[in-house]
């Protein structure tokens, strides 16, 4: 299967800003494409350089060098004049909505149709029709102070949807919402992209997020795009401290050091942190593995969830038989699965990766 055509292309794209210490890069020579009807995720710490790789996509930047296309469009170096119908072709949404307060919910998903000068009628229609869509028909009237903040974001969405782009671009679009009204706004979106075919990029520091919504995910520290893939993929063999980072705050999977010590002092034995995966270690090759060995295990620690009905995640075991053994099941499993040697109580291994998450 051929892939999808290219919606944004970046290419060796640099942003530079001036900074007091010299110019800081806050995008680095990133190089990705985003094809045409996927959900991509872009997900980072405060400070990666997220917003500012949106910020060249819907052309509020220039970039100081290398590429930026938008269906088709190369954008650097447009006047102004063409980067206004790019722009047309992108919706946006927002964490803190930026919706009209004076204007009413109807007033506001029909204020980038009043801009583009729709008639009258075609505006009422339209409105109506994207209202029905994001499931707010009844709140017409009301005023965005009267909504939710789930509420708010179905305005943004129907308003960013008006005018038929063919991306959008979310912004922390679920940072200001509690869980369960982010779980709603990230089901709408998947619609916004299955039903309509929109293509979605959406910016997170929340793995949750792009679990959730993402097809691909690119991973960036720095300015720089340090693991790019399928969510699964990237996820569930997580190379780049960064990611594992982000895997283990949204899973809580691995024990932080100050967790590792108090597991030491109850479990004098050795321990292992195995990863599970859908086609690494099973529970079932844990425990022949277990078996084959002589090798007791007891699980002390872990977490494991799935993405797209395919589990990942990992459990943290005291192992306890002899030393030649428990070598034996290291190196046996080690074959299949990644295994992280933490030592004994006696002999610690600190986990290079672990971090007491805020
Ligand atoms: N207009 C600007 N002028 C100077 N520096 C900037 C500007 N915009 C961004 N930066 C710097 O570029 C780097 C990347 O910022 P950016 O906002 O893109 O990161 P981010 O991943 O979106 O983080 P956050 O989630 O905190 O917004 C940061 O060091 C930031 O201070």
């Amino acid at each position: 299967m051929s892939p999808a055509p290219v919606m944004v292309r970046f290419r060796d794209t640099v942003k530079t800003f001036p900074g007091t210490h010299g110019e800081i890069r806050a995008v680095d020579g990133v190089s990705l494409d985003v094809h045409e009807g996927e959900v991509f995720g872009v997900i980072g710490y405060s400070g990666a350089g997220k917003s500012t790789l949106v910020r060249l996509i819907n052309a509020l930047e220039p970039v100081t060098s290398g590429q930026v296309v938008v269906d088709g469009v190369e954008v650097a170096g447009r006047p102004e004049s063409e980067l206004r119908r790019v722009r047309a072709g992108i919706g946006m949404i927002f964490q803190q909505f930026n919706l009209l307060s004076s204007r009413t919910v109807a007033g506001n998903v029909g204020y980038p149709l009043a801009v583009a000068r729709w008639s009258r009628a075609r505006r009422r229609a339209r409105v109506a029709e994207l209202l029905e869509f994001v499931g707010l028909s009844d709140k017409a009237r009301q005023f965005p102070s009267q909504l939710s903040g789930g509420q708010k974001q179905r305005v943004g969405i129907a308003r960013a949807l008006a005018t038929n782009p063919r991306l959008l671009l979310a912004d922390e679009a679920t940072s200001a919402l509690d869980p369960e009204t982010t779980q709603d706004v990230l089901d709408l979106l998947r619609r916004v992209n299955g039903e309509l075919g929109v293509t979605v990029v959406v910016i997170t520091h929340e793995m949750d997020v792009v679990k959730h919504l993402c097809d691909r995910v690119a991973v960036m520290e720095d300015g720089k795009v340090v693991e790019l893939g399928e969510v699964y993929d990237v996820f569930s063999r997580p190379r780049h401290r960064a990611t594992r980072r982000f895997v283990g705050s949204a899973l809580r999977d691995r024990p932080s050091p100050g967790a590792l010590e108090r597991l030491r002092h109850r479990h004098p034995g050795r321990v292992v942190t195995v990863a599970v995966q859908e086609d690494g270690a099973s529970s079932t090759d844990l425990t022949r593995a277990l078996r084959e060995h002589a090798v007791d295990g007891t699980i002390i620690y872990g977490g494991i969830t799935e993405i797209a009905e395919r589990p990942f995640g990992s459990l943290t075991l005291e192992l306890e038989g002899d030393h030649g053994d428990v070598q034996a099941f290291i190196a046996d499993l080690s074959r299949t699965t990644s295994v992280l040697d933490l030592g004994t109580a006696a002999a610690p291994i600190a986990d290079p990766d672990a971090t007491d998450l805020r």
